[in-house]
């Protein structure tokens, strides 16, 4: 992520980001040479050096040209191969870098419930309950305990594929989670109750999962009322929002939640249970 700090003309274009010694990453020019404290360190890189090591002389020989290329680049000074290509990130990589420091910013400044002492800790409590309602449990014990009520086929085949959701959306949420291993906010206190182990990851949020897809299939199975409606989405913003107040997650991690809640409900569609089509799936297993 590129310091604010930056030396070398950071900013202009042409600059590439590389790291300095206390691990910051800095701005330096395509056109002119690297400063010595980069070039040393890309020297003495163990990687670097162990990629060095296992690259076969017939190899070394073949870059040669690229290496010429890399040294009249670099002011004379040879790079190997692969230290020239870190030099050079791609468009991509630094947009990535720039929506990452501007996702980190954002979110740091918006968790003002993140504990009692933030500038809005008095409204922590009230952030808590509306966890709270999105949380999985209260949805779990809400959807079993509507089907075992329901006295009719319709209400309990749609309580069924709620449950079923519900259960997918935990698998998949910890899926990604356990792939992307993206820390929670440093800000954030972990004082969740009934977590799993792969909620101290925070990619993307559980709850913006959750309350997108709810939403979407309370609205496509329940006739509501437009007010209720209304009330529906505006419960599903409020427990996205509230996930980056209280400092549990980052902004991208909730809009990535709306978004992959939002497809999980394409998802239950398409994998819609009937009362006939589970009468099959019963039939087979027994
Ligand atoms: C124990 C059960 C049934 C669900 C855990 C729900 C939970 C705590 C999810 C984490 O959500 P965030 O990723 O939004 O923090």
């Amino acid at each position: 992520m590129p310091s604010p700090k930056a030396k070398n003309n950071s900013g202009r274009s042409g600059s590439v980001p590389g790291v300095s010694s206390n691990g910051r990453y800095e701005f330096m020019s395509l056109n002119r040479s690297p400063p010595p404290h980069l070039l040393q360190r890309q020297g003495s890189d163990p990687t670097s050096a162990r990629l060095r090591a296992s690259e076969s002389p017939t190899r070394r020989r073949g870059s040669g040209s690229s290496n010429a290329s890399s040294s009249s680049a670099t002011g004379g000074q040879q790079l190997p191969e692969e230290d020239c290509m870190r030099l050079n990130p791609s468009f991509v990589g630094i947009a990535l870098s720039s929506l990452l420091a501007i996702d980190l910013w954002l979110s740091k400044r918006l968790g003002v419930c993140a504990c009692e002492d933030s500038s809005w800790g008095s409204i922590r409590p009230l952030m808590k309950l509306v966890e709270i309602s999105g949380h999985g449990i209260p949805w779990l014990a809400g959807a079993l305990y509507c089907l075992y009520k329901s006295d009719s086929a319709a209400g309990q085949e749609v309580m069924l594929n709620l449950l079923m959701a519900l259960v997918m959306d935990l698998v998949l949420v910890g899926v990604v989670k356990a792939v992307v291993r993206r820390r929670r906010p440093s800000h954030n206190r972990m004082d969740m109750f009934a977590t799993f182990s792969v909620d101290r990851y925070s990619f993307p949020s559980g709850h913006a999962t959750r309350a997108a897809m709810c939403a979407r299939f309370l609205l496509a199975h329940l006739v509501l009322a437009a007010p209720l409606r209304v009330l529906v989405l505006l419960w599903a913003a409020l427990v996205g929002f509230s996930r980056v107040l209280l400092g549990r997650h980052n902004v991208t991690d909730v809009a990535f939640g709306f978004g992959m809640g939002y497809c999980q409900y394409n998802l239950v569609e398409m994998l819609w249970v009937s009362p006939v089509g589970l009468q099959l799936l019963l039939g087979q297993v027994g």
